[in-house]
């Protein structure tokens, strides 16, 4: 549409109007004639018109395709500003990237629920469902938890929320995660694990106040180590997939920020963290899922059919150690993007200590469901797995007052209800 003042333009000129009464022939035609080619003038204008707006239009939407962004602007700057809000004495104000995630999702509530402020950061990805994402958003968004959609390689995005918020901690849990996809998307596990750590330390480093890093590495870095239970101060330089070794690399790369810019970094290494709004791509809930659709399930083993086992830790208490591990943070010691002392550098198990192997497991999800699995054994294909899997947590035990206290039985149980739920069976037919 013209705007109001090219209307106005168009209708205060009309064309071919003239008061005089007397007119010959000959000035008659003359006057036809002139008035036939003003018109025709002005419906050049008009075509002329016409086609610059629809291109001026076709610019206008191209360039907000591409220049489009989730973020910025008053009132997106409110909200994050709202969401920060502290509500008690001493409390934090946290950015947890990948907080639309399954670990990211839970930290998120139990900082909001102790009075910290929080903004969330998710890029959405279609790595699975993200339905289940938009999901865990809504119930973010339902405690005021206010989640910015966007990617930890965003640069300028990154230093507007410093900008806004002075961050006195970053929970990062934003990563491509899994093990075997690995071999199917290798760049994605550059692109967040590696490229998008590093914006988000440059961030950090160059933000003031500074804040202190507590992010998720894996127990995956222990790779080929053989050595039981695994410490901390064990082997990790046979990493055996592409994903442990974009979490290794993220050790070094985080120490690295730690020596130069003085940055307080706590790494946590989880160990196979399951529970209610888990991630569906992990062996449990795709397990739950083919099992109650009567689908078979594929049960790897390793070499001489020995049973691979992992250390499968419960939710909740993966929680409580990010908690402790927030807590305990000292103070980055950087400021104007340069190192002013020494900093804490501190690297964490987060396991259960009682590994459980995968038949197991499968046993006690046939037991909540009710049903049996259709269970194809096959030896381990070498697709970056590990046998087995079991930590030793007496530094966490120490350092932090981790404690887990929920084993597998227990801890799968609740997972099995809330996969009933979320997906609308009736409980009360499955659930022992
Ligand atoms: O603790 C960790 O470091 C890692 O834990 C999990 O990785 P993983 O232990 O391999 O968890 P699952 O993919 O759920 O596999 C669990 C077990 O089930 C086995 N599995 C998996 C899939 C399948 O179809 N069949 C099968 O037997 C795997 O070999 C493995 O032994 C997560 O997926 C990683 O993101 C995380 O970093």
């Amino acid at each position: 549409m013209p705007s109001l003042a090219e209307e106005e333009l168009f209708l205060t000129s009309k064309p071919g109007k003239s008061k005089d009464k007397s007119h010959t022939m000959h000035r008659h035609f003359h006057r036809c004639f002139a008035s036939t080619s003003t018109m025709f003038l002005w419906a050049l204008f008009l075509v002329a018109l016409t086609a610059s707006y629809l291109s001026f239009q076709s610019f206008v939407d191209n360039s907000s395709k591409y220049l489009s962004t989730a973020w910025g602007g008053i009132q997106w700057e409110k909200q994050v500003r709202a969401s920060a809000q502290i509500h008690r004495t001493n409390g934090f104000s946290v950015l947890v990237t990948g907080a639309a995630g399954f670990v990211g999702t839970h930290v998120s509530l139990a900082l909001k629920k102790r009075g910290d402020g929080i903004v969330g950061l998710d890029n959405f990805n279609n790595y699975y469902d993200p339905t289940l994402k938009k999901a865990r958003k809504s119930i973010l968004n339902s405690h005021n938890i206010f989640i910015v959609e966007g990617d930890i390689n965003d640069a300028r995005m990154l230093a507007k929320l410093f900008d806004i918020v002075a961050f006195t901690h970053v929970m990062h849990l934003a990563a491509q995660a899994g093990v075997r996809y690995a071999m199917k998307n290798p760049n994605s596990y550059v692109h967040s694990n590696i490229a998008g750590l590093v914006t988000l330390l440059e961030e950090c480093k160059n933000a003031n106040p500074q804040p202190a890093i507590v992010w998720a590495s894996s127990s995956s870095v222990y790779g080929l180590n053989e050595k039981v239970p695994f410490s901390e101060s064990d082997r990790t330089d046979q990493p055996a997939s592409l994903y442990a070794a974009t979490k290794k690399a993220g050790e070094e790369i985080t120490h690295t920020y730690n020596h130069i810019y003085g940055l307080s970094v706590t790494g946590l290494r989880f160990f196979t963290v399951y529970g209610p709004w888990g991630r569906p791509d992990m062996a449990y809930f795709s397990f739950t899922r083919n099992i109650l659709q009567g689908k078979p399930i594929t049960i790897y083993r390793g070499k001489n059919r020995v049973d691979l086992a992992r250390d499968f830790t419960y939710i909740d208490d993966i929680v409580k150690g990010c908690m402790a591990s927030l807590d305990t943070a000292k103070n980055s010691t950087g400021s104007g993007g340069k190192k002013q002392g020494p900093a804490q550098y501190r690297i964490f198990n987060l396991g259960n200590t009682s590994p459980v192997t995968v038949p197991m497991m499968v046993g006690i999800l046939e037991k909540h469901l009710k049903n049996k699995a259709k269970k194809n054994f096959i030896e381990m294909p070498g697709n970056g797995d590990v046998p087995f899997t079991h930590a030793n947590i007496s530094s966490a035990r120490t350092e932090l007052g981790y404690k887990p206290t929920t084993d597998l039985q227990t801890g799968l149980k609740k997972f099995v209800r809330w996969y009933l739920s979320y997906s609308g069976y009736n409980h009360d037919k499955f659930v022992m």
